[in-house]
């Protein structure tokens, strides 16, 4: 029996997606969000298939994957940024500290604010460094007048790790910052209403080795405070700063567990080949 047959029945042989087999669930920590059986499809076309998972708020959590596998796909699924596609259609079950997000009485403003997500490229709003951060608090009235505003911008700020770089210039448009600070304002401006989780899709992709070091940095601090999901295709920052990772191949997830049991120890051999650079 080839090798490709061997594996097309190993995996037939036990449910890929079950949490059970998957390690999708952790024994550590209530899960912040749990996925099940989510399936994504963009017209005929299915992107994301049987996919469980849970997401807690003592790890980071990296998607890995090859090229197309549906990493993006499903992170965005995680705060219903696939609603502003309309050839997007889901089906299973997402929840948020138990709260179905597809519900139809679900707020998906509220949500995106509970579910925060920073992008590939930073897209700061054409407005200044100070109202980038104050946008959020004011539309969701978290702040009851300008000192608690002020307070609200100056700890998200620092907690980005940017304060010190732009309290003198808060009144500066944010698009004029360089590009990894732009990335930390977007990360203040998802922390400023106060989210439970961050959602992180390649946000390292467009910045340079300086700039990405200190994003991941900055990763390391808020674990704890917030689930974080990060999409990555470099297994290198994935294994410095993710704790769990989940890998995805043609919409399906192979395997999800501890980084380092994922880096040094695969279950799965499609696990393995990826890791080891036999395809990507
Ligand atoms: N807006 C869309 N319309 C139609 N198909 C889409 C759309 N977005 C993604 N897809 C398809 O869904 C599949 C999964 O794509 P997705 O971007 O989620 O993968 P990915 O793993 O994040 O890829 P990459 O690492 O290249 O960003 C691909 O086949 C892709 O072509």
């Amino acid at each position: 029996m080839n090798d490709d047959k061997k594996m097309q029945e190993s995996s037939e042989s036990i449910n890929m997606t079950d949490p059970a087999t998957t390690g999708a669930t952790s024994e550590s920590g209530t899960p912040k969000m749990t996925a099940r059986n989510v399936n994504v499809f963009y017209g005929d076309k299915q992107a994301i298939n049987d996919v469980s998972i849970d997401v807690n708020m003592d790890s980071v959590t990296a998607f890995i994957g090859p090229s197309g596998c549906g990493k993006s796909t499903f992170l965005r699924c995680m705060n219903r940024m696939n609603d502003t596609i309309p050839i997007a259609r889901i089906t299973g079950d997402i929840r948020l500290e138990g709260d179905d997000i597809y519900a139809p009485q679900m707020d998906v403003v509220q949500l995106r604010a509970r579910v925060g997500m920073v992008f590939q490229k930073p897209n700061p709003f054409p407005k200044s460094i100070y109202d980038n951060i104050a946008y959020g608090p004011r539309i969701h009235g978290l702040a009851t007048g300008k000192e608690e505003l002020d307070h609200i911008v100056e700890s998200s700020l620092q907690r980005a790790g940017l304060w010190s770089e732009v309290k003198d210039r808060l009144q500066d448009s944010g698009t004029a910052l360089s590009g990894g600070q732009q990335q930390r304002l977007c990360i203040a401006r998802a922390i400023a209403v106060d989210p439970e989780v961050i959602l992180m899709d390649e946000p390292c992709s467009a910045l340079d080795p300086i700039a990405t070091a200190k994003i991941e940095e900055l990763i390391h601090e808020l674990r704890g405070q917030y689930a974080i999901v990060i999409v990555t295709h470099n297994m290198q920052q994935a294994a410095r700063v993710s704790q769990k990772t989940a890998f995805f191949h043609l919409g399906t997830l192979v395997e999800y567990g501890e980084t380092t049991d994922i880096f040094t120890n695969p279950r799965e051999e499609k696990t393995r080949d990826y890791i080891t650079g036999r395809y990507g």
